[in-house]
């Protein structure tokens, strides 16, 4: 038996999750008319993922694995086991669950700098990981962090109807930013640090 490490796969995975977003991303482009946006974009996205372990919560310990949060990622993908928690709070403000997710499956979620650069026209949701039952769950989240260029929204976006709700910013800088302890229990980070 062949017994590829630990790491191997997790590279391999990176790649896979990656490849999905900038097909997803490339799909949210065109849908919007800025395809042509496209190619600069992916030159700029660089990835960061997260390998979590939510262990089954103890009688006396609360549920709640994840407090809720937007990602502040521009995207960010999400792969699990078969053990459900992950929960999007709805525009009219109900929880969901996302449940029975197979091990095919991947989240795709829109994160901050996405927001901002749609000026609005895409929302980064709020969601969080509660947990049940007695079996762990585990989580791989895969964070696209524009690295090179300036975030910034297309002309496009931007008319008397949709004035710019943003300013330009670096990414990294916003997450430098957000990793302030004074700054992380801000109710909306991005805006913030750039919201006009
Ligand atoms: O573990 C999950 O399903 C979600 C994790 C998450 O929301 C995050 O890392 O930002
Ligand atoms: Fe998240």
């Amino acid at each position: 038996m062949i017994i590829i490490p630990f790491s191997e796969n997790l590279v391999a995975y990176t790649k896979v999750a990656a490849d999905l977003e900038r097909i997803v991303v490339r799909m949210v482009f065109e849908s919007y008319g800025v395809g042509k946006h496209h190619e600069s974009h992916v030159g700029s996205a660089n990835y960061l993922c997260r390998v979590m372990k939510y262990r089954d919560p103890e009688i006396s310990e609360t549920k709640m694995a994840f407090v809720p949060h937007t990602d502040k990622s521009f995207m960010s993908t999400i792969h699990q086991n078969n053990v459900d928690g992950l929960e999007i709070k709805a525009k009219d403000g109900e929880w969901f669950g996302l449940h029975g997710l197979s091990f095919s499956s991947v989240v795709v979620m829109a994160g901050d700098a996405i927001m901002a650069w749609s000026n609005d026209r895409i929302k980064s949701p709020i969601h969080r990981v509660t947990m049940e039952g007695n079996e762990a769950r585990y989580s791989l989240a895969q964070f696209t962090v524009m690295e090179k260029d300036m975030v910034k929204a297309p002309n496009e976006f931007v008319d008397e109807d949709h004035p710019l709700r943003y300013k330009p910013f670096d990414h990294l800088k916003f997450l430098n930013f957000f990793n302030q302890e004074e700054n992380r229990m801000l109710e909306s980070p991005i805006h913030t640090y750039c919201g006009l």
